[in-house]
């Protein structure tokens, strides 16, 4: 943690140069009195970790506890990735216990960020695969850049896994039954052009995408918040309290999955591949 330096080191180490373990993997800031910013700021790409998304969550429970903040811009520190998604080392010839815990805790992100009283505006200016997807899905609205290289969706099946049940459903649930069955079994990546036409994302922008944010941020956060957090928990409290009554089961399924030796063959592979890239 950043607090754990000197005041010194502090004001001399380029935050480029610090290590992940002493990097607070988020940051927040407050441009006005209703709004919050959460910064991902793991390097080299955000990747959920377990550390990680046990810190996302704690940075919402912390701006969800002061009643005057309404919304919340979530936000890539990097500028060309917004989150790679799950950390794919965490899945690679782990420990039963430490992935089952990391598993608890990726439940626990997805069931904190859709559920939470807080509208949420997703400002993706990078690539959002896989989990990275996932966190933007579970916001309230989508914005992405429009540069043509970056890619957003479900690419797990490339990995010679699956999405998780809960993960199918949010896909389902965002962009229909038809586009999510052939995006699922294609493990197909769509350009910022074919995410907005199937409605994967809400709106593109060329300008920084941090500035629409803020201002969509202040339109959601102007709604009287009562009936708006009603609404949401109309449309989103189904799924959240099937996962919620299913989430040792679903630990399980997610094990057995991974712990299969032909599933952790597809990782290494995968892995290496990234690595030599
Ligand atoms: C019966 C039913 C059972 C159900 C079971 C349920 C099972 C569900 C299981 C899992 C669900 C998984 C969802 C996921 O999120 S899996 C993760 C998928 N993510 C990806 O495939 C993204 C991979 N990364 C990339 O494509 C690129 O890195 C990109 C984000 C486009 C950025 O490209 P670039 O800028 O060129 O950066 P590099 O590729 O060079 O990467 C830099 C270093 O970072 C490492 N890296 C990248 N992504 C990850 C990652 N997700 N996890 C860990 N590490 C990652 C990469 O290897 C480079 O490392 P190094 O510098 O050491 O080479």
């Amino acid at each position: 943690m950043l607090s754990r330096l000197s005041p010194l080191a502090q004001r001399t180490i380029s935050p480029r140069l610090l290590s992940n373990a002493q990097r607070t993997l988020v940051n927040i800031s407050y441009p006005s009195p209703k709004i919050a910013v959460l910064e991902l700021d793991r390097p080299p790409v955000n990747s959920l970790s377990l550390e990680m998304s046990a810190k996302i969550v704690e940075s919402i429970k912390e701006i969800e506890s002061n009643p005057e903040v309404q919304a919340m811009v979530l936000k890539s520190s990097n500028p060309k990735i917004f989150s790679a998604g799950l950390d794919i080392t965490e899945m690679n010839r782990p420990t039963v216990a430490r992935l089952e815990d990391f598993w608890r805790n990726i439940q626990t992100l997805f069931l904190t960020l859709y559920s939470t009283r807080l509208s949420t505006i997703a400002s993706i200016d990078g690539h959002s695969p896989a989990g990275g997807c996932l966190l933007a899905m579970s916001c309230d609205y989508r914005i992405m850049s429009a540069t043509p290289s970056y890619k957003i969706g479900l690419n797990e099946t490339k990995l010679g896994i699956a999405a998780p049940y809960w993960l199918k459903d949010l896909f389902v649930t965002t962009i229909g039954y038809r586009e999510a069955e052939v995006g699922l079994a294609l493990g197909k990546l769509y350009s910022p052009k074919e995410a907005l036409e199937i409605k994967l994302v809400d709106e593109l922008v060329d300008s920084p995408v941090i500035d629409v944010a803020l201002k969509r941020a202040d339109e959601w956060a102007s709604i009287p918040e009562k009936g708006r957090v009603a609404s949401k928990v109309m449309l989103r409290g189904a799924m959240i309290q099937d996962l919620e009554e299913k989430r040792e089961m679903d630990v399980g399924w997610f094990r057995d999955f991974i712990m299969e030796e032909g599933v952790q063959k597809g990782i290494e592979g995968y892995l290496k591949n990234l690595s030599k890239k």
